[in-house]
């Protein structure tokens, strides 16, 4: 390891050992089929027929094994150096977008939205160089009403977050948690904080169930006005409204600091044209961020999966950049996580197996395949580059933009992006994510 590496390669320990228990398993097949290999029964009446049976299951058996240690024989886990990212980085961090997709606002409560997408505004990572796309398939006046709401709150609980450096930032989670309820250090603000949140989920909730949003609150955006009551979830021209513009001086939240772009889209959608699910909401969400914020890293967010952890993009920075090994990494993936599971994990939902020993083991092969949400890509590898030893990405990409005059312009920039014919005859109609 050298002194520049931002991440290390570890091994698992206890390798010897499971190589020995992997052995006496080998040890157990084999004898097995030398045993059916030296008492093959002569007659049909002698039980052939079920020695056929058995042989073949024997021998699938001892394939699928053998593959299955291909993700246990050798697993590697990665730890991040983030105190050498800051120091050698800080000032000069790449932009990042982040794009959230959500698709129906009953299957997908707005509110949980709300959480995920807060949980994401509020990363420990400058707020001018983050920006934050909601994707809503569903067109829904009731979606970016909640997204409105979402950008009010951030105001309040993005320096919140951070002067306490609470964990987990979305507050839905936080607010259930034991965490917020027994630190006493902030216990005041914490519980004003819970109110000014419940209220908000409140009027969300009941303005998602009387299923419109009433003229009186449509007054306080202009994206309101984009609704026209002949729009359907299947049929509607392309909408894109910047909520919070990062660029602009006057974006700040509730103690002066600058917040983080937040912008909605809903692409045009048509039943005419297939609309090819989050793969073609991904293709829109590429297209409209590379006119607004342009980052070279961009994460991938499904709705109902919020950041845990603050210091997700820091981590997976760690890998982009470093200066040896960064050039080969395309893409940095977290596992998926459940809450609410049983104390003994009955159903197995935690994942472990997967998460903690086949994922690991695959990386030791050079990488387990993309596995959806959670995912941080160079823009770069989605948009088709060919990789070369020699590639120097530019990291600056995206900070040139200044701030419009008119920010309806820009918007309807991004909205020609995101047409439903866009993709027509290219590549990209063809691929899915
Ligand atoms: O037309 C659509 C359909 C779905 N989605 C979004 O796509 C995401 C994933 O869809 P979901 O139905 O929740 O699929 P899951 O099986 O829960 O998701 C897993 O499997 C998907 C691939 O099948 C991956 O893309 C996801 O990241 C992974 O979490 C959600 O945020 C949806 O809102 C859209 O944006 N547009
Ligand atoms: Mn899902």
């Amino acid at each position: 390891m050298g002194d520049t590496s931002l991440f290390a390669t570890e091994h698992a320990r206890g390798r010897a050992a499971y190589r020995l228990y992997a052995c006496t398993i080998l040890a157990g097949i084999c004898l097995i089929l030398y045993y059916r290999a030296t008492h093959i029964p002569a007659t049909w009446r002698e039980g052939r027929g079920e020695w056929i049976g058995l042989s073949l299951a024997e021998l699938w058996h001892a394939f699928y094994w053998v593959i299955t240690q291909s993700a246990r024989w050798k697993l590697v886990y990665r730890r991040t150096f983030k105190d050498k990212l800051s120091q050698r980085f800080e000032g000069r961090l790449p932009n990042v977008d982040i794009f959230v997709c959500t698709a129906d606002p009953y299957a997908e409560p707005p509110n949980l939205v709300v959480s995920t997408v807060l949980s994401l505004m509020a990363y420990n990572y400058p707020p001018e160089k983050l920006s934050v796309y909601l994707s809503d398939d569903g067109g829904s006046i009731l979606t970016f009403y909640a997204m409105w709401e979402a950008s009010q709150f951030a105001k309040h609980w993005i320096p919140f977050c951070k002067r306490y450096k609470l964990e987990p930032r979305a507050p839905a989670a936080y607010f259930s948690s034991s965490d917020s309820s027994s630190d006493m250090s902030h216990h005041e603000e914490c519980l004003s904080m819970k109110i000014l949140y419940e209220e908000m989920t409140s009027r969300v909730d009941a303005i998602v169930k009387s299923g419109k949003v009433p003229e009186e609150l449509k007054a306080n955006h202009k994206g309101f006005s984009q609704w026209q009551s002949e729009m359907t979830s299947k049929k509607h021209p392309p909408i894109v409204q910047i909520l919070i513009d990062g660029k602009d001086p006057n974006a700040l939240d509730n103690v002066g600091n600058a917040l983080p772009t937040f912008v909605y889209m809903a692409r045009e959608k048509n039943p005419e044209y297939h609309h090819n699910f989050k793969a073609g909401a991904m293709n829109s969400l590429l297209r409209v961020s590379s006119v607004i914020s342009n980052g070279p890293i961009i994460l991938n967010v499904d709705c109902d999966m919020y950041s845990n952890n603050s210091d997700s993009i820091r981590d997976a920075l760690c890998f982009f950049l470093d200066e040896e090994k960064g050039c080969d990494i395309a893409f940095v993936q977290y596992p998926q996580n459940y809450n609410n599971m049983t104390k003994n994990d009955t159903y197995g939902n935690s994942l472990s197996v997967m998460n903690e020993v086949d994922l690991c083991g695959f990386d030791s092969w050079g990488g387990p395949p993309y596995i959806g949400t959670g995912c941080f890509h160079r823009r770069e590898s989605l948009c088709g580059m060919k990789h070369t030893k020699d590639y120097k990405e530019d990291w600056n990409r995206g900070s040139e933009r200044n701030p419009p005059d008119d920010i309806r312009k820009l918007e309807e920039k991004a909205e020609s992006l995101a047409t439903c014919t866009y993709e027509l005859n290219t590549l990209c109609h063809r691929i899915a994510l």
